[in-house]
């Protein structure tokens, strides 16, 4: 890319409005949630109070967290019509045109008539989006019309029994935990800033989620956890991973996972998630994936100086508690959305429609010449 087209290119390092809820790469590496250190927040949190203090301004005490946490378990079950939309949705689709859809259908079923519902609707997407995914999941590939009204304590936990049918143990638990708060937030990212140029216009809740899911799909994006594991399946040792990595530096490839438009040395997540897919591969016994990974790393920051996003190690993490490599976007949403409901939130309290100027580059003003002679 020329110095030129970079300058402008992707609006990057141009602020496009201010928000109190998070700061990226200050110092070129850490992530703050409203003051918090997000290293702070997965050594010490549930995702739940990380959601509350994204959507409500402050971290919960105890009564409060735990009746945060019973408003969204009341929240789970899934309208009849919304079912019967998911069940009409073929086993081929990709799982995140379901969500988007699933998110889209409740649009239309609990429309969100005033700004003054806007929390209720934030907790009830918070607390249903699971409900959405898995129960596609199941009816389409199991064919069984799961009952998505557990009493499951946490959104992880939730999420991880309905796609398995049985409770996870407490080591998936505490990492599905984990890598909910570590997707949370993250600023002007391209799908909060869809949500919140949605929102800008004074459109509804639903329809802000709906283009922040359709943006967080493509492998630029979100999607990259979905890319890096297809990638690092293809090789079974390190010694495949370097070779296979070579080809595609000559074939001039991106590398699923690594890199970052903001940060510029490390990003912060990378080493927390690292360490929990670590202690995941101690419990399955792996010898393959995580090497490889490894290995993956390595040759990026040696040869290519690029460091590990925090999509690199949720493709193995997510692996081996047995999630289908299809539905790991999707657990990205299920976290995102508490980051983007804020968002909405927060351009709404001071507002004014986001509407940015292009720089023309086409032909000069020129007449319309008659149809015959085009
Ligand atoms: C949760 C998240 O969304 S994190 C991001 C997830 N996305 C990915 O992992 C996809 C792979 N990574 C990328 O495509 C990019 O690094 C992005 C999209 C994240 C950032 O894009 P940019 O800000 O445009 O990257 P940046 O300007 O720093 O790139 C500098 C150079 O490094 C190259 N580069 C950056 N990342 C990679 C990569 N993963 N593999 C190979 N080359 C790369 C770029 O092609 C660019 O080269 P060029 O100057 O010859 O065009
Ligand atoms: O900030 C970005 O551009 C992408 C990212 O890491 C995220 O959204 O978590």
């Amino acid at each position: 890319m020329s110095e030129e087209k970079k300058a402008g290119a992707g609006l990057r390092g141009q602020s496009a409005g201010e928000t109190a809820l998070c700061t990226v790469g200050k110092e070129g590496t850490g992530l703050t949630y409203r003051g918090y250190d997000v290293r702070d927040l997965a050594a010490s949190c549930q995702f739940e109070e990380v959601a509350y203090l994204l959507l409500y301004g402050e971290l919960p005490g105890r009564a409060a967290l735990d009746a945060y946490k019973r408003r969204l378990r009341e929240r789970r079950e899934l309208p009849p019509a919304a079912k019967a939309v998911l069940e009409q949705i073929p086993a081929d689709a990709h799982p995140m045109d379901v969500m988007r859809t699933g998110c889209s259908m409740l649009g239309t079923l609990e429309t969100e008539e005033s700004f003054a519902e806007q929390s209720e609707v934030a907790d009830r997407l918070l607390a249903v989006l699971p409900s959405i995914i898995t129960y596609w999941y199941r009816y389409s590939h199991d064919g069984v019309r799961i009952d998505t009204a557990t009493d499951d304590d946490s959104i992880g936990g939730h999420f991880l029994h309905l796609l398995h049918g049985a409770p996870p143990n407490a080591l998936h638990e505490a990492v599905m935990n984990v890598s909910l708060i570590l997707y949370a937030e993250h600023e002007f990212n391209a799908s909060t800033f869809t949500a919140r140029v949605c929102a800008s216009t004074l459109s509804d809740m639903h329809s802000a989620i709906t283009g922040a899911i359709g943006t967080l799909r493509g492998p630029l994006h979100g999607g990259a956890n979905e890319a890096a594991m297809a990638m690092l399946e293809r090789w079974s040792s390190p010694e495949e991973a370097r070779a296979g990595l070579q080809g595609m530096f000559e074939r001039k490839e991106k590398v699923m996972g690594f890199g970052h438009a903001i940060y510029k040395e490390v990003d912060p997540r990378n080493a927390v998630i690292k360490e929990w897919s670590r202690k995941l591969a101690e419990e399955v016994g792996d010898t393959a994936l995580f090497p490889v990974s490894e290995a993956v790393e390595q040759v990026m920051w040696d040869e290519k100086g690029l460091f590990a996003n925090a999509d690199f190690y949720h493709a193995s993490a997510y692996r081996f508690m047995g999630i289908p490599t299809k539905l790991f976007t999707p657990i990205f949403v299920m976290s995102r959305h508490s980051g983007w409901a804020a968002h909405v939130m927060e351009q709404r309290a001071k507002n004014r429609i986001i509407r940015p100027s292009a720089d023309y580059v086409g032909h000069e003003l020129r007449p319309v010449p008659p149809i015959d002679e085009r």
